[in-house]
């Protein structure tokens, strides 16, 4: 039997087309989706426009509480909003993405916006995707399915070095697992794949082969397969 809700984690590292596969393939289901690394992205913003030490975890930790984000969870139009503010441009920027893998790793940080999620994810009355590092290990241990999704860093590298309209792929490749060695060697929640995950390595696959995978994969949960 056709079940009515579920609950989809997508976890990967940087660049394996997470956030594509997820808008997408909600889109598709007609499920809520939501963007964690973008709250993640939008308390860093906030750390560095109100002068907050990125160094110094306990100056983080003091006031992890502050601002209030808030996430739109329609996959045609995501939106993160911080205290009101839209922060979808101004999280994408390069000194945010050097320093959110930092700002994330504070537990209080975690603990903050792992609560907001868990609440996005059982107001969504249909269902969601929901995507980032830890979503089928900590966030959404019961997710009804966890997909992991890879690909190698030639692959995201020139993924990401197209999306930048040509920056070069050697520096994008370093940034990219750089960043990757911080957010899975932090103590808590780390960039991890759940033991009862599914992985999918898209480096020799198309987006709509990966987003037809997906698809496959939930409706077969969703018949109870
Ligand atoms: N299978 C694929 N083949 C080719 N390009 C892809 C594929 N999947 C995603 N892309 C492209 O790669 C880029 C990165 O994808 P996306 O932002 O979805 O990755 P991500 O895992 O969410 O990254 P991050 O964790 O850094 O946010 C995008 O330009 C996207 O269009
Ligand atoms: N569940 C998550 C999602 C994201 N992060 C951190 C680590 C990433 O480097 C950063 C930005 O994520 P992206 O926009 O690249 O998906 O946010 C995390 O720790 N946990």
């Amino acid at each position: 039997m056709e079940r009515a809700t579920v609950i989809v984690a997508i976890d990967g590292p940087s660049g394996t087309g997470k956030s594509s596969t997820s808008k997408a393939v909600a889109a598709q289901l007609g499920l809520s989706y939501l963007d964690t690394g973008a709250q993640y992205r939008a308390i860093t913003w906030w750390m560095v426009n109100n002068g907050i030490d990125i160094e110094d975890p306990s100056a983080i930790a003091a006031v992890a509480g502050k601002p209030e984000i808030v996430s739109g969870t329609d996959p045609t139009g995501p939106t993160i909003t911080v205290d009101g503010t839209d922060v979808a441009g101004p999280i994408r920027t390069q000194e945010v993405t050097s320093q959110v893998s930092a700002v994330s790793a504070v537990p209080e940080v975690r603990a903050r916006i792992t609560e907001l999620q868990r609440s996005i994810a059982s107001d969504a009355e249909n269902g969601i995707v929901v995507e980032g590092r830890d979503i089928g290990t900590t966030v959404l241990p019961d997710a009804d399915l966890k997909i992991f999704l890879t690909a190698s860093p030639e692959a995201r590298a020139a993924r990401r070095s197209g999306e930048l309209k040509g920056a070069d792929v050697q520096s994008t490749r370093e940034a990219l697992l750089k960043r990757d060695a911080a957010d899975s060697s932090r103590k808590t929640s780390p960039l991890a794949k759940a033991d009862d995950a599914v992985e999918v390595d898209t480096s020799e696959l198309t987006l709509q082969q990966v987003i037809e995978c997906v698809v496959t994969l939930v409706e077969e949960k969703r018949a109870g397969k």
